[in-house]
């Protein structure tokens, strides 16, 4: 059985960029035709597109689509500066708009637009190919404690890093899907991740895919690991310091404190794209601190036709909202990249 192929977070057409607007998820499958540069940059900062291979692949369409209609430099450099503004943290966001910047600024304007097409077509190209190979490396770590104890072998992850943050099948997902393709059965504790609880994305796609997981709240995966009914633990990444420290979904930190205290493996998947070897460790890593109203308010219920919001706290109740946080390498068994699975301080051999 293979992998099933999910329908595509982004679709790069011409001077169009479509995506599916993860805000109104799980409740509504919307999708949204982008138009402009200032669009793509809300998109990005507002969250209907998260995840950091998805946001960096849509700026890379959004320099595209503002080259389409002018492609001077003052044009081009614009674009840079605003999709490079909206979000601090994950690398690949940077990562796709420097890529941009090489191939297009030594470019004629006239020869911009198809070339930043093309770019951006292969960063999406590219990251399907690498969530594939992420998923049967990380596939290998599941068959092997499949292969040592009976029954589902039970995985635990925080926030999304499947198919709705990623071009392909994901990066602590894939290898979730890669075992349901080869016929080991997995369950999957899916912590909803406060405040965005981008966990009911994860629910929503382990569900679509048939594949067996319970929504557990962010503070019950102590228990459960101490408890031995998690086998292992695999999230994703937005930035990997060169010394393996890595920045993730605010809560990591605390999943791999518990994982350490219980001795259950805790995996970090991510593209080679996310390893920052400008960043020398974790407390170089850009932290994101988001809106307030994002604790103070709940977003996303389901309205029947709609979503709405209800506000839980005060609106002059005093919020700190980190977005990420950093787990220390020491705390990292291993990192599943495409090229393989690597203790935390041996990316070196990554770095050219
Ligand atoms: C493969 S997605 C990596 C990473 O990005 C998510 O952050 P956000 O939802 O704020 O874009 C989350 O930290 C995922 O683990």
């Amino acid at each position: 059985m293979s992998v099933p192929t999910p329908a595509p977070t982004l679709i790069r057409d011409g001077a169009r960029v479509r995506i599916l607007d993860q805000t109104a998820l799980p409740h509504h499958r919307v999708t949204l035709d982008l138009d402009s540069l200032d669009a793509v940059a809300h998109a990005i900062r507002a969250m209907q597109v998260r995840g950091a291979p998805l946001i960096g692949a849509t700026a890379a369409c959004g320099v595209a689509l503002a080259l389409h209609d002018a492609a001077d430099d003052a044009t081009l450099e614009h674009a840079l500066t605003v999709l490079g503004a909206t979000r601090p943290t994950a690398v690949n966001l940077h990562w796709a708009l420097d890529r941009m910047a090489r191939v297009l600024r030594p470019l004629p304007p006239e020869a911009r637009f198809e070339a930043a097409a093309r770019e951006a077509d292969a960063i999406i190209a590219e990251d399907i190919a690498t969530n594939a190979a992420i998923g049967q490396h990380g596939l290998a770590l599941i068959a092997d404690i499949a292969a040592r104890r009976p029954g589902p072998v039970r995985v635990m992850t925080h926030c999304n890093a499947g198919w709705l943050a990623t071009l392909g099948h994901g990066t602590a997902l894939a290898p979730v899907y890669a075992a349901q393709a080869a016929g080991i059965a997995v369950e999957v504790w899916v912590s909803e991740t406060r405040p965005r609880n981008q966990g009911l994305l994860t629910a929503w796609e382990l569900r679509e895919a048939g594949i067996a997981h319970r929504l557990i709240a962010d503070n019950a995966a102590g228990l459960l690991m101490a408890r031995g009914e998690v086998d292992l633990v695999i999230t994703g990444a937005d930035r990997v310091a060169a010394n393996g420290d890595t920045a993730n979904k605010v809560g990591t930190y605390l999943k791999a404190l518990a994982a350490a205290d219980n001795g259950v493996p805790f995996y970090i998947a991510a593209p080679r794209s996310t390893i920052d070897f400008a960043c020398p460790d974790g407390a170089a890593i850009p932290i994101e601190e988001r809106d307030g109203d994002e604790v103070r308010v709940l977003h996303g219920l389901d309205t029947g036709g709609g979503t709405a919001q209800l506000r839980i706290a005060p609106a002059d109740t005093a919020v700190g909202n980190p977005a990420f946080d950093v787990t220390p390498a020491a705390h990292i068994t291993a990192i599943i990249t495409e090229h393989g699975v690597f203790a935390p301080g041996a990316l070196a051999t990554l770095a050219s």
